[in-house]
């Protein structure tokens, strides 16, 4: 039988590569996904080292049409599509006070429209092909409660909760199941600038002090690493996950409570 197909977006680094290796070592052919063109290509070559089937292709998710042509390369290379994963997001730190349009604009356009897109194009070639499909998407601990600092990034984690609701109930009588992931703090690049930007924000602050702090409130006792993340997205990527739709599962170790 031909292998299932996932695509993962921004998953030249971070919990998105943890989580494309996790789907690779489940059997799938992974299309990585970024638009940080240089370190795709590593991450690209480092998967086909590894034996794993593996292509690439550089897209901004906050395009409607780079959604849709990621699709078509996953189609045109693979035959298919079965699992796509909007991980790609960004950060934003800021007091409130200071939230500028061009901060909202941003955010909102790469980690709410790049998820709408992503679902639209994931799910238009699912229905195309009748078999149903999986659409996982990254929100946040941010997207169950809201951050001091953090406002603008926390609204748009919870716009992918909403939006993995809403698509999670119109998508169902095609068999699309419609889930997210909501980490809770994890060492990747994200956590760098957001700790480098809280410590330009509060002077009583020094390096690696926000994330020290952030840290500490996770009753298991450490910070999150990509495969505990990448865990819960195979789960979600299964047939073992078939019945579940239009969750946001907290995968933290333990911070927030729902
Ligand atoms: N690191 C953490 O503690 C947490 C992360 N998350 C979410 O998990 C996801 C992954 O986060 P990390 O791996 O930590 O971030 P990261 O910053 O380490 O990696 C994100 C990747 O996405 C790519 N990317 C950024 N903008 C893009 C765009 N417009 N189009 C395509 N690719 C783009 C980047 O080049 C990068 O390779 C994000 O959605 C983030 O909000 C959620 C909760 C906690
Ligand atoms: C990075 C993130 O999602 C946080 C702080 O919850």
């Amino acid at each position: 039988m031909a292998k299932k197909v996932a695509v993962v977006t921004g998953s030249a680094g971070g919990l998105g590569k943890g989580i494309a290796e996790r789907l690779a070592n489940d059997g799938f052919a992974i299309v990585l996904h970024d638009i940080n063109q240089d370190l795709l290509k590593e991450t690209e070559a480092e998967f086909k080292n590894k034996g794993y089937d593996v292509t690439s292709f550089v897209g901004d998710v906050s395009k409607r049409d780079d959604q849709f042509n990621l699709v078509k390369h996953a189609v045109d290379t693979f035959g298919r599509l079965d699992v796509f994963v909007n991980n790609a997001g960004i950060e934003a730190v800021t007091p409130f006070m200071e939230i500028d349009e061009k901060e909202l604009q941003r955010a909102f356009s790469i980690n709410v429209f790049g998820m709408v897109y992503g679902t639209q194009a994931a799910a238009t070639q699912f229905i195309k092909q009748g078999g149903g499909g999986k659409i996982i998407s990254a929100s946040s601990i941010a997207g169950h409660e809201s951050y001091a600092m953090l406002g603008t990034y926390s609204a748009t984690k919870h716009g992918v909760r909403s939006f993995t609701q809403t698509a999670s109930k119109e998508l169902a009588k095609y068999k699309i199941n419609v889930n997210a992931y909501a980490p809770g703090v994890a060492k990747t690049k994200m956590w760098d600038r957001i700790d480098a930007e809280m410590v330009k924000h509060d002077p009583s602050l020094k390096p690696g002090d926000a994330f020290a702090k952030y840290s500490s409130e996770i009753s298991l006792g450490r910070y999150e690493v990509p495969s505990d993340v990448a865990n819960l997205v195979s789960f979600l990527a299964s047939p073992d996950s078939d019945y579940i739709t239009g969750q946001t599962i907290l995968v933290d170790g333990g911070m927030v409570y729902r």
